[in-house]
């Protein structure tokens, strides 16, 4: 059946890094994160863990990354390394059946174009709208661009053929499951929840030798056996860059789901930027992380209502009927939802409103709970706003 094959996946990619030098604790294990077989799977406390104990260590030669990499020697960020990375990739995922290794054979056990970037483009096409846009405009809702930028470079830099649905399946994963320019088995098994955030890196991959160490996991507090073991993709223990800006849309452009609480929310056309905890009454909190503006709920109110008309309007169509896939019509109403809860708590919030955010350049971008200009790094979008 499906499910034993998922278990000869998974314990097939164990034993391999076992036997090729590596570390993967047996008191933990990959399952299904619930009844169905075709759902994400996720890691699993199958005893109790230690705080700061290793879950696994995976040797630097069974990790996929572009061949400077491999050779030590890389230069700039958006440069060959990151398309080098995908063709890697795409050799594992379409080796020969006598030297697929069992990371290539799972890797090609993943659902097709599940990013919405990736979509077809009849689902595209509905989700910009739903963002209220036309592509490359961003006085939308977020996410305001969802091109991929990995497939540009891998046709523009690595003279990929982005028409081959394999090529574009390389890109799509390694988008959704690299650690920067590294594909490591094991460690993308775990998925991501800021509320539960439970293990970290041992090693920081940019300054340990890598080579000698390989890469560790470990976990931040004991755990309890039947646990899920839960990664961070945006403030993990080596995210600095991510840490501030890459919020619950970009996660959704990103990996293809809606995370969970806390979720932040960065809606640039109306200068408001959010975070949502939920509270253990079950209360979702609302905390600004710049001061909201009259301006900017006006805003978000006019987009709650357009969201309502695009429900009305779509909502009792057939995915099929609108040449989209099952897929991405479910993925698209998850975002929609949580969209629409996000704006709803904002726009209800009894927060004062003061126009300061206003009375910034373009560059509005502003360290958390301030009003004084970020650093370059925090500045992630420019927006304009004479066009409001
Ligand atoms: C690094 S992989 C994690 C392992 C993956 N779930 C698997 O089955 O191999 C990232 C992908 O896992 C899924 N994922 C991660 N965290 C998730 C979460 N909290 N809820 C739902 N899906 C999640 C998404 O499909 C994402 O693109």
């Amino acid at each position: 059946s499906n499910s034993e094959d998922a278990d000869t996946l998974t314990s097939n990619l164990i034993q391999w890094v076992r036997g090729s030098g590596g570390f993967v604790s047996d008191k933990i294990a990959f399952r299904h994160i619930n009844d169905d077989p075709t759902a994400p799977r996720g890691v699993f406390a199958v005893q109790d863990i230690d705080d700061g104990e290793t879950l696994a260590i995976i040797p630097w030669d069974l990790i996929i990354k572009s061949p400077e990499r491999a050779a030590g020697k890389v230069h700039d960020r958006w440069s060959h390394d990151d398309c080098g990375v995908i063709e890697e990739t795409l050799k594992a995922m379409t080796a020969s059946e006598d030297d697929i290794t069992p990371y290539g054979k799972y890797l090609l056990s993943q659902p097709l174009n599940y990013t919405v970037g990736f979509w077809t483009e009849a689902g595209q096409d509905l989700f910009v709208r739903l963002t209220g846009g036309i592509l490359y405009e961003n006085n939308t809702l977020p996410p305001t661009d969802i091109d991929d930028q990995l497939i540009w470079e891998f046709e523009k830099v690595c003279d990929g053929d982005v028409t081959d649905p394999m090529n574009v399946q390389a890109a799509m994963l390694v988008r959704a499951r690299s650690d920067y320019e590294y594909m490591v088995p094991i460690y993308d098994m775990f998925n991501h929840d800021n509320g539960k955030y439970n293990i970290q890196h041992k090693f920081n991959p940019y300054t340990s030798p890598l080579e000698e160490t390989g890469y560790g996991v470990i976990t931040t507090r004991k755990i309890n056996a039947g646990e899920e073991l839960y990664n961070s993709y945006n403030r993990c223990n080596i995210c600095d860059g991510y840490f501030d800006w890459f919020g619950t849309p970009e996660v959704f452009q990103h990996y293809g789901f809606v995370e969970n609480y806390p979720q932040r929310w960065l809606f640039d056309l109306a200068r408001v930027k959010v975070e949502l905890t939920a509270q253990d009454d079950g209360q979702v909190k609302v905390k600004f992380l710049v001061p909201p503006s009259k301006r900017g709920i006006d805003v978000l109110s006019k987009e709650l209502l357009r969201l309502n008309d695009f429900a009305n309007k779509y909502q009792h169509k057939s995915y099929a009927e609108l040449g989209m896939r099952g897929l991405e019509w479910n993925s698209m109403w998850e975002y929609y939802d949580a969209i629409y809860a996000a704006l709803t708590y904002i726009t209800e919030s009894t927060e004062p409103l003061v126009d300061d955010v206003w009375a910034l350049g373009d560059d509005w971008w502003v360290q958390e709970g301030t009003t004084k200009e970020g650093e370059d790094d925090h500045t992630v979008r420019k927006t304009s706003g004479d066009e409001l």
